[in-house]
């Protein structure tokens, strides 16, 4: 991954960014079968806030986030993850960083099924990621309403109950960043809505950074901005957003 010329975001190696991402740029394949999914994106990630991002099917989202994460490695710009350029890390000191630093939440809830729901939870930290503390553990536990359920196996958990054991296991080590892409993409309202009532929990009583990707503008309306990405672009920002309002930009972006 190399450099672009272009500027980094406001506070781009400072604190105040939990995610800062410059001029990103994602080829997937060569020649003619060359496919660019991100184009020059930078945008920054405010510590303890939540970001949702929308747009059409094939503008970008997951690539973003999955570069954004270290998951997937950009062709060009740069990722900066609590003020650690992650751009060049070796494979080893990224894995390290994202089991230390980093929070991921899945559509699938990607939980161990020969595992209970506490171990589950406590998976991460046994693998060596920051320890977490009895009282935090609790905290999360009673408010996501899985003490009744920390003995049962994901095959004996409702899909709420199961992401919820998901969002638990991903906040057990205080991430930087907790990532979700499309979290409750299979989950019914209901427990869909549980769950980000609690992503909003965790954000402002717990002072985490929350970035996810949806499709859904009543899951994008929980957080404190929209970033919409078309064709491999930011093309629009919406703070503060609302279920209508999200529509409203989302039409726009159909005319
Ligand atoms: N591994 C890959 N190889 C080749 N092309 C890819 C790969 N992954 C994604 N793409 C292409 O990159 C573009 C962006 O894909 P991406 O999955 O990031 O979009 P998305 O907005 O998340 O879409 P969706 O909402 O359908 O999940 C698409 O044109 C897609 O076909």
């Amino acid at each position: 991954m190399t450099q672009t010329s272009a500027a980094p975001p406001a506070g781009a190696h400072t604190g105040e960014n939990a995610a800062v991402a410059t001029g990103l740029t994602k080829q997937y394949g060569t020649g003619d079968n060359a496919v660019t999914a991100l184009r020059e994106v930078s945008a920054a990630f405010p510590r303890g806030r939540f970001t949702a991002i929308m747009g059409p099917s094939g503008s970008g989202k997951s690539t973003f986030l999955h570069c954004l994460a270290g998951l997937d490695t950009a062709t060009s710009g740069s990722v900066v993850i609590g003020g650690v350029e992650i751009t060049g890390l070796s494979r080893t000191r990224l894995t390290r960083l994202r089991r230390d630093r980093l929070g991921f939440v899945f559509q699938s809830f990607n939980l161990l099924p020969m595992l209970t729901a506490e171990e589950n939870i406590r998976l991460t930290g046994r693998l060596g990621g920051r320890k977490a503390d009895r009282a935090w553990f609790d905290t999360i536990v009673d408010a996501l309403g899985l003490r009744g359920r920390l003995g049962h196996r994901p095959g004996e958990l409702s899909g709420g109950q199961q992401q919820r054991v998901a969002v638990a296991r991903a906040l057990l080590t205080r991430p930087d960043v907790l990532f979700a892409d499309e979290p409750t993409g299979n989950l019914d309202s209901r427990s869909g809505g549980e769950v980000l009532g609690f992503l909003r929990t965790a954000v402002d009583d717990y002072g985490q950074t929350v970035i996810m990707v949806t499709h859904d503008p009543a899951a994008a309306a929980h957080a404190d901005r929209v970033l919409f990405l078309a064709d491999g672009r930011i093309v629009h920002e919406l703070m503060e957003p609302t279920i209508d309002g999200v529509h409203a930009v989302m039409r726009r972006m159909e005319d």
